[in-house]
């Protein structure tokens, strides 16, 4: 391996720190609201990890859990309910929904002040206008490591992976916003292994085990992997083929210890930054 490793999971820990620091100062304790519908046992893990994260960092954190069969009017009335607790000041609903549950329907019902996923559509409009409210965690996850791996941004050429409205969209938005020239890529892009082959920065996000190959990369580029694919077998792995990718890389992050411990590090600042913005607008 030639890449140098960036450690996520380190730069996660580190911020997870600071910004206990500041929450310790603070004259209240931001609060965080989780809902989870249902069993799914990926989100059951993902969310008791989120709850622990903010517990650790000194937030006020707790988890809704609602049943399976909650129908999207129940769920829309637990939204109303923390969007009018004046107590509560961010609200991540954990994805996916069950299908009989219109997951744009609930996200646009959330208080965007709340909306500490930055999924909501004012959020997103915000950013796609260059005028950042509250950003989706994952993508800030991946500037963080970009800034602290010292890559440069500007005129480099970015290629995004996936196009979804978690990751894909916005994180072409931030690398726009960072003066990158970005190409946004997808499952119809013609010859997507010759538009990756282009890339300064490649950001895979299109949840596909090992679709990115050795030799869709350029010599010395950074490889940022937003994949987390469960094998058959039950190794973890991203959308990029590691091994290979690092041979050829500058630098590259890992599956796991990645971009998957920077998401939450980013979910708890924005739960603070949401508490903040709150109380200067409330005042
Ligand atoms: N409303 C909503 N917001 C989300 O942000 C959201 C969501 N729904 N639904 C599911 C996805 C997934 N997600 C992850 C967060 C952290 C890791 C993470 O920390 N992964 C570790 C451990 C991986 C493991 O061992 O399973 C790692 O990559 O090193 C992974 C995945 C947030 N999501």
């Amino acid at each position: 391996m030639t890449a140098r490793l960036i450690d996520g999971k380190a730069v996660a820990a580190a911020r997870r720190a600071a910004l206990a620091e500041r929450v310790a100062a603070l004259p209240f304790r931001p609060a965080l609201r989780v809902v989870r519908v249902g069993e799914d046992p990926a989100s059951v893990v993902y969310v008791r990890n989120k709850d622990r994260a903010a517990q650790a960092a000194g937030l006020d954190s707790a988890t809704i859990v609602l049943p399976e069969a909650t129908t999207e009017a129940g769920l829309l009335a637990t939204v109303a309910a923390l969007n009018d607790d004046p107590a509560v000041d961010g609200i991540l609903v954990q994805l996916p929904l069950p299908p009989h549950i219109r997951a744009e329907a609930v996200i646009a019902a959330l208080d965007p002040a709340k909306d500490v996923d930055g999924f909501h559509p004012l959020n997103a409009g915000l950013l796609a206008m260059g005028r950042p409210a509250l950003v989706p965690c994952t993508p800030q996850g991946v500037m963080i490591l970009l800034r602290e791996t010292g890559t440069p941004l500007a005129g480099a050429r970015a290629v995004v992976l996936g196009r979804s409205q978690i990751v894909g969209r916005p994180m072409a938005q931030l690398l726009l916003g960072a003066d990158c020239t970005v190409t946004l890529a997808h499952s119809r892009t013609r010859d997507l292994a010759a538009e990756c082959r282009r890339a300064d920065i490649l950001v895979a996000a299109v949840g596909r085990a090992e679709m990115v190959r050795g030799d869709w990369i350029a010599p010395g580029a950074t490889v940022i992997d937003v994949g987390i694919n469960r094998l058959p077998d039950g190794r973890l792995v991203g959308d990029v083929a590691f091994a290979e990718a690092a041979a050829v890389a500058g630098a590259i992050t890992p599956v796991p210890g990645g971009v998957g411990p920077m998401t939450i590090a980013c979910l708890l600042e924005n739960t603070v930054a949401a508490a903040l913005a709150r109380r200067a607008t409330a005042a």
